[in-house]
């Protein structure tokens, strides 16, 4: 039902009902806050937020189970990847006491537009790109200065090689220049049964994401690291039941060998829809990793790298030492985001 055609007496019984259930949230902290200082709750002990919805948190703990835990009333703002101390309860529940400092934050831009973290402590985003849809030449560039931005490693990984002609083909000499750059560049295909041994590799003891255009095979890929699919989306559609946002909710996945987990993924829609907005100049200046040693040695403090005399970026082009495509991608996507004001704005 459409929220304006709520009649006012509706609109008033929703809104009495949000209030008491806001309530009952601080009731709630406040007994918990009680019952920890009578002792009610066990150890401290870590875990890791694998998902959550609202004021509860699924907590994995040590041994790698999940429990449903509520957030003591001064924590606010944890995302899926925290690292946190929590302490059971009584009935298999717990509650989250703290939060540990976070190695890296991703963000995505909410409905207003606004920066909000939604995952954190991840190691590596996987870029992922196929033979088949060929990428666009500049999106491999545009998706490492979004990475590069938020500080976390990236990792291109080049799907369905199974397309690829035998010598490599343009896409395999591409990839032979970023990793020249300095770049991970792992291949991947899911139509052999050795096909994501190198993907397998890369991921594990590490907390990873996939990004990239669509139809490049990351659900495919992410089935296969996940075999337990209906335990996955077993998981979503009760997250759906209950009402929150599976859309924007992510959620982490442990890959395990033999009970083990030798690796975790952190998934979701908006996750995987990671890109450029939000990036100013210097953020993509600064994501075109080989243009480091020459920032700060043009002759105008202020150079735009564009025409001026004395740029030294524009030498290192001349001199062989940054690729003319690269530095082409590098105009290009700095004039996008000049004609672009909206999407590039905070
Ligand atoms: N030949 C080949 N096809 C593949 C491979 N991996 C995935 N595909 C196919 O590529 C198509 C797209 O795969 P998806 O896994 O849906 O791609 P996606 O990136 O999740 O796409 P979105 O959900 O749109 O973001 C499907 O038809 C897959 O069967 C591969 O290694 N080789
Ligand atoms: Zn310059």
């Amino acid at each position: 039902m459409s929220k304006r055609k709520l009649s006012r007496q509706q609109r008033w019984r929703v809104e009495k009902v949000q209030s008491e259930r806001a309530q009952r949230a601080e009731k709630r902290d406040t007994q918990d806050a009680e019952k920890l200082a009578a002792g009610e709750y066990g150890a401290e002990q870590p875990g890791r937020v694998m998902a959550h919805f609202g004021r509860t948190l699924e907590v994995r703990n040590a041994d790698g189970v999940p429990v449903r835990c509520h957030l003591r009333a001064n924590l606010d703002g944890l995302v899926t990847g925290d690292r946190v101390i929590w302490r059971a309860g009584q009935e298999g529940s717990g509650v989250v006491v703290a939060r540990d400092e976070r190695a890296s934050v991703l963000k995505r831009p909410d409905a207003r537009g606004l920066l909000k973290p939604v995952a954190a402590n991840i190691d590596q985003i996987l870029i992922v790109f196929a033979v088949e849809p060929a990428p666009h030449p500049n999106l491999i560039d545009r998706y490492l200065v979004a990475a590069e931005a938020t500080g976390i490693a990236p990792v291109l990984v080049l799907n369905k090689t199974d397309l690829l002609p035998d010598d490599g083909g343009e896409l395999g000499q591409l990839l032979e220049r970023y990793r020249h750059l300095g770049y991970t560049v792992v291949r991947a295909t899911t139509a052999t049964d050795s096909g994501l041994d190198a993907l397998r590799r890369q991921l594990e003891g590490r907390t990873s994401v996939f990004v990239g255009q669509s139809g490049v095979g990351k659900s495919s890929l992410i089935d296969l690291l996940l075999p337990d699919e209906t335990l996955r989306i077993g998981a979503l559609s009760e997250d759906s039941r209950k009402g929150t946002h599976t859309t924007t909710t992510a959620r982490l996945y442990a890959m395990r060998t033999d009970e083990v987990i030798d690796g975790e993924l952190i998934d979701s829609p908006g996750i995987r829809e990671f890109g450029l907005i939000h990036l100013d100049e210097k953020a993509v200046t600064d994501g075109f990793i080989e243009f480091r040693p020459f920032i700060g040695h043009c002759r105008f403090r202020d150079c735009r790298h564009r025409a001026e005399p004395g740029c030294a970026l524009l030498e290192a082009v001349e001199a062989g030492n940054i690729h003319p495509e690269r530095f082409a991608s590098y105009r290009r996507i700095v004039d996008s985001l000049n004609a672009e004001p909206l999407r590039s704005r905070p």
